[in-house]
């Protein structure tokens, strides 16, 4: 590695991609468009341990779609989430470096079989390691409300996050993507954790917002952005599963915050009931908003682009033919 910058490969690919390179879309709502059914306390994670295969192929999906970033199934895949289903430990870690491994070898595959072939508008991909919030593995809605009561606390939740970083980056991931985080506690967590544990790929910071102005935890983005603008170990932050309509004026906010790239992946705009466990209709984007508006956040200062739930290959095909338009 030498003195190469931790964020070298990000680099890279976002300059291939042309300036602005595209993320993958809702994992868990592929899953479901083929079948899977994920209404568990391990959500998408479940299938980690029923149905690898479709892992794989949602990852294929993507890739054809345009990707140039797949998030690994590992979003709800945590270590006392399975060993509470009777999982023992070490099958655990197998499963969560399973997670890595099912995208590595997709997007070996694809780019195997598109490297050589003439005037196609493939990058090779990179592989981020989802690392879901706290919250996710509450399940119970509260990656959408920051509210972790009282008895979290900033060592609570690096306990929480420390093993499962470790198994996910011996797995061997190009990048780390941190997902719906909704508060500053947790953001302070995971940027400690990324120092003491010495982590040398590049991470992205996602927060999520239902307000479209704050962090869930009602916290400001701009006190959230300042303590992870101290490391270097942060590569990108961003938005990810939140309303697609508050993205432009979210994006202008951490221009103005940070010089970190800035990368988002909205839902469609539905939101969730954590407690009925399902998506409730409300203000929506469909792929053509999506199309429109991929190039208003990329004018804007977004490097990555992608969806989150709700989305699927078609929004993303849409987004990276766009993006990816020779002017
Ligand atoms: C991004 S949310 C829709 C994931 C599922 C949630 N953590 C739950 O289990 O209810
Ligand atoms: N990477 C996860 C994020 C859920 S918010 C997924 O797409 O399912
Ligand atoms: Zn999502």
């Amino acid at each position: 590695m030498g003195f190469e910058s931790i964020s070298a490969k990000l680099d890279d690919l976002i300059h291939k991609a042309g300036g602005c390179a595209v993320v993958d879309g809702g994992f868990a709502t592929q899953l479901e468009i083929h079948g899977a059914s994920i209404n568990d306390p391990l959500w998408s994670a479940l299938c980690l341990i029923k149905d690898p295969h479709l892992i794989k192929q949602v990852h294929m999906e993507y890739l054809e779609a345009g990707a140039d970033v797949l998030v690994t199934s590992s979003y709800q895949a945590t270590l006392p989430g399975f060993v509470s289903r009777g999982i023992p430990v070490k099958e655990a870690e197998q499963l969560l470096e399973q997670s890595v491994k099912l995208a590595v070898q997709a997007r070996n595959k694809f780019w195997d079989g598109v490297k050589n072939t003439t005037s196609h508008s493939y990058n090779r991909a990179l592989v981020a390691a989802s690392i879901g919030s706290y919250g996710a593995y509450l399940a119970d809605g509260s990656e959408y409300s920051g509210n972790y009561g009282p008895d979290v606390n900033l060592e609570k939740l690096k306990d929480f996050h420390r093993r499962r970083l470790q198994v996910l980056v011996n797995a061997g991931p190009d990048l780390l993507a941190f997902e719906t985080i909704p508060n500053k506690l947790e953001a302070q967590a995971c940027l400690e954790l990324l120092e003491e544990e010495n982590i040398n790929i590049p991470s992205w910071i996602c927060f999520s917002s239902v307000d479209g102005v704050n962090a869930p935890s009602g916290e400001s983005f701009q006190e959230c952005l300042e303590v992870l603008n101290k490391s270097d170990k942060v590569a990108a932050v961003g938005i990810n599963c939140a309303p697609p309509h508050f993205v432009q004026s979210l994006i202008q906010t951490f221009k103005k915050t940070t010089d970190k790239v800035i990368v988002v992946y909205p839902n469609s705009g539905e939101t969730w009931d954590g407690i009925a466990k399902k998506w409730m209709p409300s203000k929506c984007f469909d792929d053509d908003n999506f199309e429109a508006y991929a190039v208003r956040w990329r004018d804007a200062g977004a490097k990555l682009i992608g969806g989150c739930c709700r989305t699927t290959p078609s929004t993303i095909q849409s987004i990276s033919r766009v993006l990816k338009e020779k002017h």
